[in-house]
């Protein structure tokens, strides 16, 4: 495998004023190979989501460095940031509320081409929109023209990923994608991401609180708290025989509530 991302020292505050600024990254650093899948985990309000829209061009950091696949994306902008915007995606926890209910699905998958304009022919566009679609097992004769709401939940979360997918990217973060899933739409939703895995090699960020979840999908993890990766591993070691005292809480606590919810 080779390096695809290398993430150094990376800081984000928010807040107006320097009074009322609150560090939420403050020293995050971390890499990813090529073709990885590798699980970012931590306690609500740890940030993950934050270091996800940073990678996804979505935010800018205070400071620190990303170096994806071979170029420093750390001071990017304009053009040559959506060069490599479209080769890090994004598919998000709510399949509802992350797609404009007014477009239809065409036009939704087309819309990242459109933002990044990495396809200028129209009729090309189609066919990737088309491709793409089908790529999700959404057949474009009958979902094309429908509107979100003529969709299902788990149909709409691969509308998300077929939007992320038309980009033909290297990295995908998935930020709790199947939370809002029940179980069956959950596995199936992670059956196609590892057959895409497979497929083109993407790389994949997979922000989620579920643990169980992780140990048959994520090879690796990584353990986010106040601010810093303080654990790492290979998921069955991070989960098993967890180091930081942070990550034994967080593994039990994580534990529990997964025991509460078949009860
Ligand atoms: N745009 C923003 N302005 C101000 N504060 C923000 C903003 N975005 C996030 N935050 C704060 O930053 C912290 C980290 O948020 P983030 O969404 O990254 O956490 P998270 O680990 O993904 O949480 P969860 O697991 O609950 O989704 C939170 O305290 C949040 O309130």
């Amino acid at each position: 495998m080779s390096l695809l991302l290398n993430v150094d020292s990376l800081r984000k505050a928010y807040g107006q004023t320097k009074k009322e600024k609150t560090a939420v990254l403050e020293d995050v650093s971390f890499s990813l190979q090529c073709g990885e899948i590798v699980g970012l985990i931590g306690a609500s309000g740890a940030g993950k989501s934050t270091v996800g829209r940073i990678l996804a061009s979505l935010e800018q950091q205070d400071a620190g460095t990303i170096w994806f696949d071979g170029c420093d994306l750390t001071d990017l902008t304009g053009k040559k940031r959506r060069v490599f915007a479209k080769d890090i995606q994004m598919i998000f926890q709510d399949p509802y509320g992350s797609l404009s209910s007014r477009m239809r699905i065409s036009d939704l998958v087309e819309e990242p081409l459109l933002i990044q304009k990495s396809e200028k022919d129209p009729a090309k566009r189609r066919m990737r929109v088309e491709e793409a679609l089908e790529l999700v097992s959404l057949d474009p004769k009958k979902y094309a023209m429908r509107f979100p709401h003529e969709l299902s939940g788990g149909e709409r979360q691969r509308v998300g990923v077929a939007r992320a997918l038309v980009c033909r990217p290297k990295l995908i973060v998935c930020d709790e994608p199947t939370s809002m899933l029940d179980t069956s739409l959950r596995l199936e939703l992670l059956v196609l991401l590892k057959k895409l895995n497979k497929q083109f090699g993407i790389a994949y960020l997979f922000i989620t609180h579920d643990i169980a979840l992780t140990k048959g999908f994520c090879q690796r993890l990584l353990v986010l708290y106040e601010g810093r990766i303080v654990d790492q591993g290979e998921t069955d070691s991070v989960i098993e025989q967890p180091d930081h005292p942070f990550t034994i809480r967080l593994i039990e606590a994580l534990k529990k509530l997964e025991n509460s919810k078949g009860e």
